[in-house]
């Protein structure tokens, strides 16, 4: 079998194009949604990809509002910024992107994120309404895998669906989300500490990798005819490479690639999210 590819970009226009309308429709009630990125500290990476961000919003019609600190800020600074973009009437909702320097703590400063500010809904306020299965906006990496698994039409009720990884912003929602009742999948959540991945993966009719282990998942590990969504993302010296390897390929039915699958989706929903903010909570701009 040779693999059919879901593309990220494709997609990720269909969805620009929905919101695009959305932004328009809350301009004409004088509202204007605006989203806000913190970034602590100059990562090339982490700047170039809030850049990206920025432009994705100039695409659909949102405004946006960059917030720059130093690497060594004080954490009392921190603080005072997010709770200046959690009164601003101007911004509908932001992300603090991470990873953050080591002297600050990622999960106390998620929580200074006003709930209904929270673009990337990582807030544990949030987290908790994911458990509990009411509104709230969706980590993005768990929202995009989901959005192509459905444009592909990938039966996920009573499917076995394996994820791979247990991090905040994308394993562990990912398992909340396929569970649902409206996703009815049975999800088995690996990590570092299992004992026999492969027997999880080859069982598997869906493999969720975001390991961020280059190659962790070849041809071995998975069933004829499965469907594969990578995640995890590593750089090295021949460019960007994905969880899976390209052996692959020849056996599975449906592969998201690295690049080019999951990452630009994951970019059209915190769009999405920012613009359901607004339509939630809509400010006059
Ligand atoms: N608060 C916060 N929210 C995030 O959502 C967040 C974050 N911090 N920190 C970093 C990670 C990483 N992440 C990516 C999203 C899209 C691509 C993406 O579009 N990737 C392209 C390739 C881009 C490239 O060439 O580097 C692709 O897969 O085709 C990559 C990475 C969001 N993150």
């Amino acid at each position: 079998m040779t693999a059919q590819t879901m593309l990220g970009k494709p997609l990720a226009a269909a969805v620009k194009e929905d919101l695009r309308a959305r932004v328009a429709a809350l301009a004409e009630r004088g509202s204007v949604p605006a989203l806000g990125t913190v970034v602590v500290g100059d990562d090339p990476g982490s700047l170039a990809y809030v850049r990206g961000k920025h432009r994705d919003c100039a695409e659909v019609g949102l405004a946006s509002v960059q917030v720059r600190l130093p690497a060594d800020v004080d954490p009392a600074e921190l603080r005072e910024r997010l709770l200046q973009l959690n009164e601003d009437p101007a911004c509908t909702g932001y992300i603090v992107q991470l990873p953050l320097p080591a002297h600050l703590d990622e999960s106390a400063v998620l929580e200074l994120v006003h709930p209904d500010k929270d673009a990337d809904g990582l807030h544990p306020t949030n987290l908790g309404r994911l458990v509990l299965g009411t509104a709230a906006p969706l980590p993005c990496t768990p929202a995009a895998v989901l959005e192509l698994l459905r444009a592909s039409d990938v039966e996920l009720d009573g499917a076995e669906v394996c994820v791979i990884g247990r991090g905040t912003t994308v394993g562990r929602p990912m398992g909340l989300l396929l569970t649902r009742r409206s996703e009815n999948a049975t999800v088995t959540l690996c990590h570092t500490g299992t004992r026999d991945l492969a027997a999880h993966t080859r069982r598997a009719d869906v493999v969720v990798a975001a390991a961020g282990v280059a190659g962790l998942v070849d041809a071995d590990m998975v069933a004829e005819g499965s469907v594969l969504v990578g995640v995890g993302i590593t750089r090295t010296e021949d460019g960007l490479v994905g969880d899976f390897h390209p052996s692959v390929l020849e056996k599975a039915a449906l592969v998201a690639p690295v690049p080019g699958g999951v990452g630009p989706m994951t970019r059209a929903m915190l769009l999405r999210n920012v613009v359901e903010l607004a339509e939630r909570h809509p400010v006059a701009g």
